[in-house]
């Protein structure tokens, strides 16, 4: 497959991340990665590894194979379309990270016919652990290989339709942060029972890793798993039932329904 160059228009946290995971992959090397922001200065550690770093997107996205947008999205219309004479359907690929940007949208951006990728990774892309969905449109056959094949690198992607990729941000990217809460409670909880924050919290992730790797590697269901650990009038069953019925499901399902309408209603 040909090499590709990079453009990351919006190096925030996602591009970043996205930055970092593929040069950790080295499916793309640094020199063929340009990213862009307005200040600079969060991008020296990139820019240390080779990664170039512009503030002139106009520049950016004329050098790339491949742009992918990774702005606010309240911000994408207003940036790239100061640059819709930029974009070659016949070369180029746009890629969006954005959340609730359509593929209809990019491609009034961009101009009809664009080849227009939707991703929805999370920030484990840093360390090649993503959860990424991915749908697209316009793509050449060796334009969709080549961005799946981007995202294989840096974790585990599924190809969606697009009517689910509100659906996607929440459960896959969101869901880092309802993870991370759950272990961060489940560190509040440890340390009541005595053990100091670090040991708490290694113990906290590396049952979580543990847990998750379970479902993996086995494609199981997780109550198949809880049944294994649940004795008899033990304290795991105790435990979980109390949680239950202060509303740990249903806390959790609502907060993901509220995310959902979030995004869907605005
Ligand atoms: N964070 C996450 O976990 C996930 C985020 N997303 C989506 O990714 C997108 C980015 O999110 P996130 O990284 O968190 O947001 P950030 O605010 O961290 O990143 C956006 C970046 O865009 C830069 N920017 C603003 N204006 C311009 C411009 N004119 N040209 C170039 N860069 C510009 C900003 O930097 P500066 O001000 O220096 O220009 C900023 O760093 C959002 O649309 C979000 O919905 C999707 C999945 C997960
Ligand atoms: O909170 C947000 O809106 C973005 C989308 C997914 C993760 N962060």
């Amino acid at each position: 497959m040909s090499a590709k160059k990079i453009a990351i228009i919006g190096g925030g946290n996602l591009g970043s991340a996205i930055a970092q995971g593929v040069l950790k992959s080295g499916f793309v090397s640094a020199s063929d990665i340009i990213i862009t922001k307005r200040n600079l200065a969060t991008l020296a550690g990139l820019q240390q590894q080779g990664v170039q770093a512009e503030t002139d997107n106009a520049r950016a996205i004329a050098a790339a194979d491949v742009i992918i947008v990774a702005l606010k999205p309240y911000n994408v219309k207003e940036v790239l379309s100061q640059f819709k004479s930029a974009f070659d359907p016949t070369r180029q690929m746009l890629v969006s990270v954005v959340t609730g940007v359509s593929m209809d949208e990019l491609e009034q951006i961009a101009g009809k016919g664009m080849p227009v990728v939707r991703a929805m990774p999370n920030t484990a892309i840093a360390i090649q652990e993503s959860m990424t969905c991915i749908c697209h449109r316009n793509t050449t056959a060796e334009q969709a290989v080549w961005i799946k094949e981007l995202f294989d690198q840096l974790g585990v992607t599924v190809s969606i339709d697009e009517k689910l990729m509100d659906a996607a941000t929440v459960l896959g990217a969101c869901g880092i942060a309802y993870a991370l809460r759950f272990i961060r409670a489940s560190i509040q909880g440890g340390i009541e029972i005595g053990f100091d924050v670090q040991t708490a919290n290694l113990i906290a992730a590396q049952t979580v890793k543990g847990a998750a790797a379970l479902l993996i590697s086995g494609n199981r269901h997780p109550e198949e798993e809880i049944d294994k650990v649940t004795t008899p009038k033990g304290c795991t069953i105790a435990g979980l039932n109390e949680m239950e019925h202060q509303g740990f499901s249903s806390s959790l399902i609502k907060g993901i329904t509220v995310s959902y309408n979030k995004i869907v209603k605005g």
